[in-house]
């Protein structure tokens, strides 16, 4: 497929596919600082998040791509603008209600893979739900360990892991609750290319047979191909988007872009 390149329209809260987005930001800004040190990170970003669908972000270090998944997963509060998860407008949630609807609906993958080095990976994939009092479902939990591809380890604790099995570990956990979003930040960070290839056909699989929703951080073009859909910050600002990526074609903008 040819990797095609969209001028994004100021203001519109479009999606690739035009159906109702997963996550949406409407005039989304954030600044850090205040005086003469004030940072615009985020400038009056307004995009939509395609449901069931792979979108990843990407653009030159310092451009807002952090700040602008932290606040599309509620994990940071815009200074204005706002938030939509579906239906639910998240910017004018309180504390208490957000870690709620975080722990709820939404699920994170860092470059950090953050497990208990007590636990096996089974107990490590359904911990978040046994804290929130939720009961797995079998049957889902079985097809993500089954696309994750960690069937025969679920005995073993992160130890006995490498670190691409541990990273899978965490991603299958962050689909356990089968949240409305996955958020992956920089996901492949710490892995070496075999076992970010492993991460990222995964994350690709989970969208495509599992029918999930993510959006990805990353630095590297051949990550960002396997998503359906690139969105390009530049200076706070989402500059364009790229559908069917291709990494040439990707590598291709960012080397415009100035990276
Ligand atoms: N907590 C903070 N306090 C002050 N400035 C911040 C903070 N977090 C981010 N910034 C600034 O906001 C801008 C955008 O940062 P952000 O981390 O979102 O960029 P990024 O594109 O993810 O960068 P990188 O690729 O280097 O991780 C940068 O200029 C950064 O220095």
């Amino acid at each position: 497929m040819t990797s095609t390149i969209t001028t994004t329209v100021p203001g519109h809260p479009g999606t690739a596919t035009g159906a109702q987005p997963a996550a949406r930001a409407d005039h989304l800004t954030k600044v850090y600082g205040a005086g003469e040190a004030a940072v615009a990170a985020l400038d009056d970003v307004t995009v939509g998040i395609d449901r069931g669908r792979f979108t990843a972000i990407m653009g030159p270090s310092g451009s807002g791509k952090s700040t602008l998944l932290h606040l599309l997963a509620g994990l940071d509060r815009p200074s204005s603008g706002t938030v939509h998860l579906g239906d639910t407008e998240i910017t004018s949630l309180g504390d208490k209600a957000l870690t709620i609807l975080r722990r709820d609906r939404i699920g994170f993958i860092f470059q950090s893979f953050n497990l208990l080095p007590t636990m096996t990976a089974a107990e490590n994939i359904v911990l978040p739900m046994r804290i929130a009092g939720r009961r797995p479902d079998p049957h889902w939990v079985a097809s993500v360990v089954d696309t994750v591809g960690l069937t025969d380890r679920l005995g073993h604790r992160p130890a006995q892991l490498s670190g691409g099995q541990q990273q899978r570990v965490a991603a299958a956990r962050a689909l356990a609750s089968r949240p409305e979003i996955v958020f992956a930040d920089e996901p492949t960070g710490a892995l070496d290319s075999r076992s970010g290839a492993e991460l990222l056909r995964f994350l690709r699989t989970a969208v495509d047979d599992l029918g999930q929703t993510v959006v990805m951080v990353t630095h590297d073009p051949a990550a960002a191909c396997y998503a359906d859909r690139v969105l390009f910050l530049a200076d706070g600002h989402v500059v364009d988007e790229m559908h069917s990526p291709s990494a040439d074609a990707v590598l291709d903008y960012m080397k415009h872009l100035g990276d």
